[in-house]
């Protein structure tokens, strides 16, 4: 825990609020009444959090003790059912292109002006949590909201900086906000002298100062929510909203979500998450890196699901085919959005060959969520967003496809849990290596997005190579597709190169952090159990 820069009490309109750190923008977002609503989202919740992460890690023995996830049988009658969910809001009818991305003022403003369809303001995955990070990014996200939003880039040789602003409002992308997920605490809140949920904090503080800006714009306060393991989880979130939207004075309803299907406990509740959540949930979305890391932590004991290297675990491997046909399958028989995924390759700026390269696999991979029946899909980058749109343009004529029903579509819970088959190289067992410490140095710098390789990485992807690194160490028996032996020496070797791998420090992203990842993924391997997420122990040397 970083030292406490400032600790103020609110008195009796925010009374047992504790801020740890100082921040300019605290004095306009963390209101007394700002911090009333907060502490009152925690009084409330914080309780059933806690039982619900006890939930996670109960159900994680079980897998470890070799029982394997299925459909549940307590809830046969909410998958039997034939309800809907309500209708969707005139603003996320048409959802075919989503830019995503972080939260800083210049993001904001370039992916509202983007042309997507949406946009998803994330305090997730590519988001490191500082303090000043998330204080900018709810600043940004007001600021835009309110039409006010302007940057200008520092001035560079004598040339005065760029300067940014947002397009007329109806030019803009629709927007939507994604909160860090239910395991992360936010450590410079204290309510009561307990740390508040993270969630809790980024989407009540959202919601807070933008609800009612929202209505006059005849939109409301969207969210992303990720990384949910359960319908008890979302009934949860379910608990939030009504609240929040009381608590607000709200029609209710007028808070609508979409949840990421990105763990693999989740995939066999898709049906009982949106029945949780049927009176505002919008669709639901395969976020597609966090369902491979969940696939791994989950089977982390299971020598049968060992995962083939990183690379090599594409969207055409069986399970990962099972779970975005199930999903388009589920979303379209409610009513509900089945969102397609991120694909992870980005503009080559340097090299038009390898460029092509590049693009052709994102287009593949966008007309394979378009045949199979998705209603939009993600970019990274907006350079990527003619190219998604094109390809939905031409096979999606109407707002969406939810006339797609795949009702051919059998998909067992063996289908889902499918081993797949491919082989672990010494280039894909070095790159997990490599991803891990450079995303690691630059999340630790206060960057939760870098492009490596020209791959995207953020939380998710690294987080496949981090779990997959111990997952290889701690499996007997693993080889190399050369025959060598996948064991402490492989790891070592790898870590020891890597300085010398990496050249100049000084041009990486969080270059100067380097050592100090190299010291934690190191631990995290070796260690006998795998740590939960990366962002967790993480957390703690941040800010
Ligand atoms: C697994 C998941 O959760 S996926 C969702 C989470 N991940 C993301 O959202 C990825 C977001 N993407 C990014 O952060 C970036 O695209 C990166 C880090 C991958 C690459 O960034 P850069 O190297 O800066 O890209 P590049 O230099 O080509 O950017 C060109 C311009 O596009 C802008 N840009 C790039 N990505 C985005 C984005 N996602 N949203 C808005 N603008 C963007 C840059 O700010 C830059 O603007 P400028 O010309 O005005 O200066
Ligand atoms: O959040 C998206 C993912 O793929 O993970
Ligand atoms: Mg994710």
């Amino acid at each position: 825990m970083s030292a406490v820069l400032e600790t103020r009490d609110f008195g009796s309109e925010a009374g047992g609020v504790e801020l740890r750190a100082a921040h300019p923008e605290a004095g306009a977002l963390l209101t007394p009444p700002a911090l009333a609503f907060l502490a009152g989202l925690h009084r409330r919740f914080e309780a059933r959090r806690r039982a619900r992460l006890a939930a996670r890690r109960e159900r994680q023995a079980f897998f470890d003790a070799g029982g394997l996830p299925d459909f549940r049988a307590d809830t046969a009658a909410i998958r039997a059912g034939a309800w809907r969910v309500a209708p969707l809001p005139a603003a996320l009818q048409d959802r075919r292109v989503e830019i995503t991305g972080p939260t800083d003022p210049k993001m904001v403003i370039n992916a509202l002006n983007s042309g997507a369809s949406c946009y998803m303001a994330d305090f997730e995955d590519s988001t490191a949590p500082t303090w000043g990070n998330l204080l900018a990014g709810q600043r940004a996200l007001r600021e835009a909201i309110a039409g006010t939003l302007e940057y200008t880039a520092p001035a560079s040789n004598g040339a005065p900086g760029k300067h940014y602003a947002l397009k007329p409002y109806a030019e803009q992308a629709v927007l939507l906000v994604r909160p860090r997920g239910w395991h992360l605490d936010e450590k410079h809140v204290l309510v009561d002298g307990e740390v508040m949920s993270a969630s809790l904090f980024d989407l009540g503080l959202f919601a807070f100062h933008n609800a009612r800006a929202l209505a006059t714009k005849d939109r409301g306060p969207y969210f992303y929510l990720p990384k949910l393991q359960s319908m008890e989880e979302a009934q949860l979130w379910n608990d939030v909203l009504d609240h929040v939207e009381a608590e607000l004075q709200l029609p209710g309803g007028q808070l609508k979500v979409t949840v990421l299907i990105e763990t693999l406990p989740a995939v066999f509740e898709m049906d009982e998450i949106l029945h949780a959540l049927r009176s505002r949930i919008a669709g639901l979305n395969c976020g597609r890196w966090d369902y491979v890391f969940s696939y791994i932590k989950t089977f982390r004991r299971h020598r049968d699901k060992v995962l083939p290297e990183r690379g090599q675990v594409t969207m055409t491997q069986p399970f990962l085919r099972a779970y975005s046909e199930l999903l388009i399958q589920t979303c379209h028989k409610r009513g509900a959005h089945a969102m397609g995924g991120m694909a992870a390759q980005i503009p080559i700026s340097n090299d038009e060959a390898a460029n092509e390269v590049a693009l052709a696999k994102v287009r593949a991979d966008k007309l394979r969520e378009v045949t199979a029946g998705h209603d939009g899909t993600w970019v990274a980058h907006p350079a990527l967003i003619p190219l998604a749109k094109q390809i939905f343009d031409e096979r999606m004529p109407g707002a969406n496809q939810h006339d797609v029903r795949r009702e051919e579509v059998i998909v067992t819970r063996d289908d889902l849990i499918k081993p797949s088959i491919g082989s672990i190289t010494r280039a894909g067992y070095e790159g997990n290596v490599e991803v891990c410490v450079r995303y690691l140095a630059a999340w630790l710098d206060g960057n939760g997005c870098v492009p490596i390789h020209w791959l995207m990485e953020d939380a998710a992807t690294a987080e496949i190579a981090r779990t997959q690194l111990w997952q290889w160490l701690h499996t007997d028996g693993l080889h190399l597709d050369d025959g060598s032996e996948v064991d402490l020496a492989l790891f070592e070797r790898a870590l020891i190169n890597l300085p010398t791998k990496l050249g100049d420090r000084s041009k990486l992203p969080g270059g100067s952090r380097i050592n100090e990842a190299i010291g934690m993924l190191d631990r995290l391997t070796h260690a006998d159990t795998l740590e939960e997420f990366l962002t967790l122990p993480a957390y703690a040397r941040l800010d």
